[in-house]
């Protein structure tokens, strides 16, 4: 199992950087001032490079929102029971979640994934996708979230829907989640992938006082001092085993997968840039392949992205993770394609420019 995540990981290519030069010409010569366009001219250029020169195109468009329970709400770290995952996801069934309502909004296809949520399968749906690979996590403040041999089942779950996804024609994955508690995992492997305090990382996920911030940071504390000696080997499959969780990892492979069918993926928040930060420190070239949707409300989140050399496209006050930010950043990305695509150049225009005169 270990052969293919290796395969994956060295199948990712760095992108062409003479494309890149001729996506920037030809932006440079559309009918406005150069560079005018900022980060639309950037993801164009992204979008361009990734699709080796084709004419760029953003979809069909799919977004995954992967669910999973985590041990660690044993330890009192989130607001919420753990029945709340298995709730939302059957919101999500009847199309009533806020990752619903945007994503039929910006008619983009969703695909609700049970990577491991505790309890029996769910009930058919079209888009429902019953992968369960355990019953939630062991709680990472007591040891390994995930044997290493779960870790990579679900890092294949991920390989496995970014190919359905590419044999489906999609163009652009965005990532989303479920999981009651996740913000613990996440904030966990930020502090070990960046040796950064958990005090000051950590804060409300879906609403804890500061009372309750203070007892995650115990915990999360307590996670990194049980699981030392996976953080310590450098290992960052050791490491998103010991601290992660299952839909995280299924996240990490799943932008592994896409980055190596050279499809671009739009990195949800907090949570999903945990599953990111894992896949970056697997192969730093997925940067080249993906794009943050959205600054997370979670206050850990600005910086972590300044950690990862990331720039999120959009601040919203979003913390709701689903994959939301992901819907709502899509249309973004069409407008700087059909920019690229559809605008005239300053000759057809008929437009002169300053430096012809
Ligand atoms: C009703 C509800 C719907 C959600 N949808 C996403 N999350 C978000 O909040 C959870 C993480 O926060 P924490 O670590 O504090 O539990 C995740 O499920 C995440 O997707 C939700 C949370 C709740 C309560
Ligand atoms: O930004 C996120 O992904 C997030 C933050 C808090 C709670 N749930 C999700």
């Amino acid at each position: 199992m270990k052969d293919s995540l290796q395969k994956v990981i060295q199948s990712i290519a760095p992108l062409n950087q003479e494309l890149a030069k001729k996506a920037r010409h030809r932006l440079d010569y559309l009918a406005k001032p150069r560079g005018s366009l900022g980060r639309f001219e950037d993801i164009a250029t992204q979008i361009f490079c990734i699709q080796e020169g084709q004419k760029p195109c953003v979809d069909p468009t799919r977004i995954y929102t992967v669910a999973a329970d985590h041990g660690v709400i044993e330890s009192g770290v989130s607001v919420s029971p753990q029945v709340i995952t298995r709730q939302m996801v059957g919101a999500f069934l009847q199309n009533g979640g806020g990752i619903n309502a945007l994503t039929n909004s910006y008619n983009i296809d969703l695909k609700v994934v049970d990577a491991g949520c505790v309890g029996g399968p769910f009930e058919d749906c079209p888009f429902m996708l019953q992968r369960k690979l355990a019953q939630g996590t062991a709680n990472l403040a007591k040891g390994p979230a995930m044997s290493e041999e779960l870790c990579l089942k679900a890092l294949q779950l991920g390989f496995a829907l970014a190919e359905e996804a590419h044999a489906d024609g999609i163009k652009t994955l965005g990532t989303g989640e479920m999981g009651v508690g996740n913000t613990t995992p996440s904030t966990a492997l930020f502090s070990a992938f960046f040796q950064l305090d958990p005090a000051y990382l950590a804060g409300p996920g879906g609403g804890l006082d500061s009372e309750g911030i203070q007892h995650k940071v115990s915990v999360i504390r307590e996670a990194l001092r049980v699981n030392a000696s996976a953080i310590e080997s450098g290992d960052p499959l050791r490491i998103l085993a010991a601290l992660g969780g299952i839909e995280l990892a299924t996240l990490t492979g799943l932008i592994l997968r896409a980055a190596s069918l050279r499809m671009l993926v739009v990195v949800d928040g907090y949570i999903s840039s945990a599953a990111y930060a894992a896949a970056w420190k697997l192969q730093p070239l997925v940067h080249d392949y993906c794009v943050l949707s959205h600054v997370s409300a979670e206050p850990g989140h600005a910086r972590v992205v300044d950690a990862m050399d990331a720039a999120p496209l959009l601040n919203l006050g979003f913390r709701l993770g689903e994959g939301t930010g992901a819907a709502v950043a899509i249309p973004l990305l069409r407008g700087a394609v059909d920019a690229f695509n559809n605008m005239l150049s300053f000759e057809n225009a008929g437009v002169i420019v300053a430096e012809d005169l």
